[in-house]
């Protein structure tokens, strides 16, 4: 809970001072050997992943959340929760990545999950990172099919901006543009381009499928600021620290 209440002033003057950042996805459902895990959260860290975000699209024990923010916490980064459902709503945590999936066809995915969780978030305290969620590509990823989104298609960028657009608009910190966990191919490099001019100073997550270094680049060339990965460090952990090697690079 050290980072708590600092984590978006972080995130912002890091950005601020033109660095771009990576987040490692660490889903607690996956998470089967605590000292495994702690091994591969050491080589994220050493190799200067910004952050840990704790979530998934299932329910999981709140237990489990909080066994992994705990582990956590024995490094020098903050843990962000991604929760899939009010059900992930860790104590120990810092902040809450609190996503809006705006192309959901769903109001709970909008804002239904939200107003459950809202007076618990206030409760414990955690810091809110008020974040537009924004699914793209035709893949049927678990947060397309769990979240009923009506993906974007990946030539139709315009779109992307007017979701973007009006996420910034209502106020909202981060956009997020979610190719979803393990898809085929992540969001194109001209789609990132589009929105992230549109929206200037409003901070660009781009998370799903990204697995090298070479296409992580691409994105963040194209305008992301913050980079998200989560299966190619549970399954291709010397990828994953190329990956954020070449964007500790920039
Ligand atoms: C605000 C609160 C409390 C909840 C938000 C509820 C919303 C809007 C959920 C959006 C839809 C959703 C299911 C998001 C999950 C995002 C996420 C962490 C995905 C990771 O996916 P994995 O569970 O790793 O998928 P795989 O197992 O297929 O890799
Ligand atoms: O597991 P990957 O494909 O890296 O996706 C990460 C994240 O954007 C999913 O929410
Ligand atoms: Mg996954």
């Amino acid at each position: 809970m050290r980072f708590r209440g600092k984590v978006y002033e972080m995130i912002r003057s890091g950005v601020d001072k033109g660095l771009k950042l990576h987040f490692t996805l660490v889903d607690p459902e996956k998470i089967e050997n605590l000292k495994e895990f702690s091994n591969a959260l050491r080589k994220v860290v050493d190799a200067g992943t910004d952050a840990i975000l704790v979530g998934g699209s299932l329910q999981v024990y709140v237990d489990d959340v909080e066994r992994i923010v705990k582990l956590v916490e024995e490094f020098n980064v903050p843990s962000i929760l991604f929760p899939g459902n009010p059900m992930g709503l860790a104590r120990n945590a810092d902040a809450i990545l609190f996503i809006s999936l705006l192309n959901s066809d769903d109001p709970y995915y909008i804002v239904g999950a939200h107003v459950t969780a809202a007076p618990l978030i206030k409760r414990i305290g955690l810091e809110v990172l008020p974040t537009g969620y924004i699914v793209v590509g035709n893949a049927n990823t678990s947060v397309s099919v769990i979240g009923k989104a009506r993906p974007l298609p990946y030539d139709k960028p315009g779109i992307g901006v007017a979701y973007a657009l009006a996420a910034k608009f209502l106020g909202m910190k981060f956009v997020y543009l979610e190719a979803g966990s393990g898809a085929p191919q992540p969001v194109p490099p001209y789609f990132v381009e589009k929105v992230k001019k549109a929206i200037d100073d409003t901070i660009l997550i781009v998370g799903g499928g990204i697995r090298d270094y070479s296409k992580a680049l691409e994105i963040v060339n194209a305008g992301a600021d913050i980079i998200v990965t989560g299966t190619v460090v549970e399954e291709k952990i010397d990828d994953a620290i190329k990956i954020i090697s070449a964007i500790k690079k920039k």
